[in-house]
């Protein structure tokens, strides 16, 4: 593995997001193998690597979808590895699931309030106390206006255009008050006008002080105008680690992916 000069894995804050020698097998076959970085709060990192690279499986041992083979995952200094999904969710782990984290049959403020109470706690029926509803379709209708779906609120989500779904994905994410939030392409099978709303929401999350970003990602333009960092991925390896500049000019990079599929997207 080469660590580019500048990696901010080697920073001495405490990251909000580390892995460890994370491993995964599938019979034979190692699909992450061995995969250690550290993702600090207010960066947005980059993963990329041509197809099979091994880049969803990280994700999904990183999220509790898988359990690794071996190694760990650290979620603002606790080991979460051997914990569900549920667990890492409560403790600001938020990832967009390319829309199956979405329930269709309910409005888009539905949508988003439920991810409010499920953050803030407690239940509102008839017995609960107007005020406390209140504060909740307020939070609700901040993350509606931060993804510029105020105006869709009361649409089902399954009528929502492919990429206003993918925007209130985002306002969950928002909702559920996350710190880590991660993104498998967030802009994929979006038309030409959609693309720039969820780049702007990226940004605008970056922005925000203290979080921190894994962005899942094929399009050269969009890591560029968005990563601080890039770690590129090739047969389940790290092969590179550090500023996008000295990453894409690496000769290895170069040789593992840019010459072939970044490079047809740029
Ligand atoms: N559940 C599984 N069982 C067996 N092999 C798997 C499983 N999940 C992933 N793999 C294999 O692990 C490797 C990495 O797959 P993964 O989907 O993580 O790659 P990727 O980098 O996300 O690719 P793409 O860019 O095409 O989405 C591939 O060879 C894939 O076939």
């Amino acid at each position: 593995m080469k660590t580019l000069p500048g990696d901010p894995a080697t920073s001495d804050r405490q990251p909000a997001l580390e892995t460890r020698g994370l491993t995964i097998r599938f019979g034979g076959h190692v699909a992450v193998s061995d995969v250690s970085a550290a993702f600090h709060a207010g960066t947005l990192t980059a993963i990329v690597g041509p197809n099979g690279a091994g880049k969803t499986t990280y994700f999904n041992l990183i999220s509790g979808q898988l359990r690794p083979t071996s190694g760990s995952v650290l979620l603002a200094g606790e080991d979460v590895t051997r914990t569900p999904p549920s667990h890492r969710t409560r403790h600001g782990m938020g990832r967009g699931f390319q829309l199956t984290n979405l329930f269709p049959g309910l409005s888009v403020q539905e949508n988003i309030r439920l991810a409010v109470q499920s953050r803030r706690g407690g239940r509102v029926n008839l017995t609960s106390m107007w005020s406390r509803h209140v504060a909740l379709i307020e939070r609700a209708d901040h993350c509606l206006n931060e993804v510029r779906l105020y105006d869709k609120r009361h649409a089902l989500a399954s009528s929502l255009s492919h990429g206003d779904q993918r925007k209130l994905e985002v306002g969950i994410l928002l909702a559920l008050e996350s710190e880590v939030f991660m993104f498998d392409e967030p802009t994929a099978g979006m038309s030409v006008d959609e693309v720039p709303v969820v780049l702007d929401l990226i940004q605008k999350i970056k922005q925000q002080k203290g979080k921190t970003i894994l962005l899942v990602e094929h399009k050269l333009d969009v890591i560029r105008s968005l990563a601080d960092r890039i770690v590129v991925l090739h047969n389940g390896c790290k092969v590179a680690d550090g500023r996008p500049e000295d990453v894409m000019a690496s000769a290895i990079v170069k040789e593992a992916y840019l010459g072939s599929k970044v490079a047809a997207h740029a």
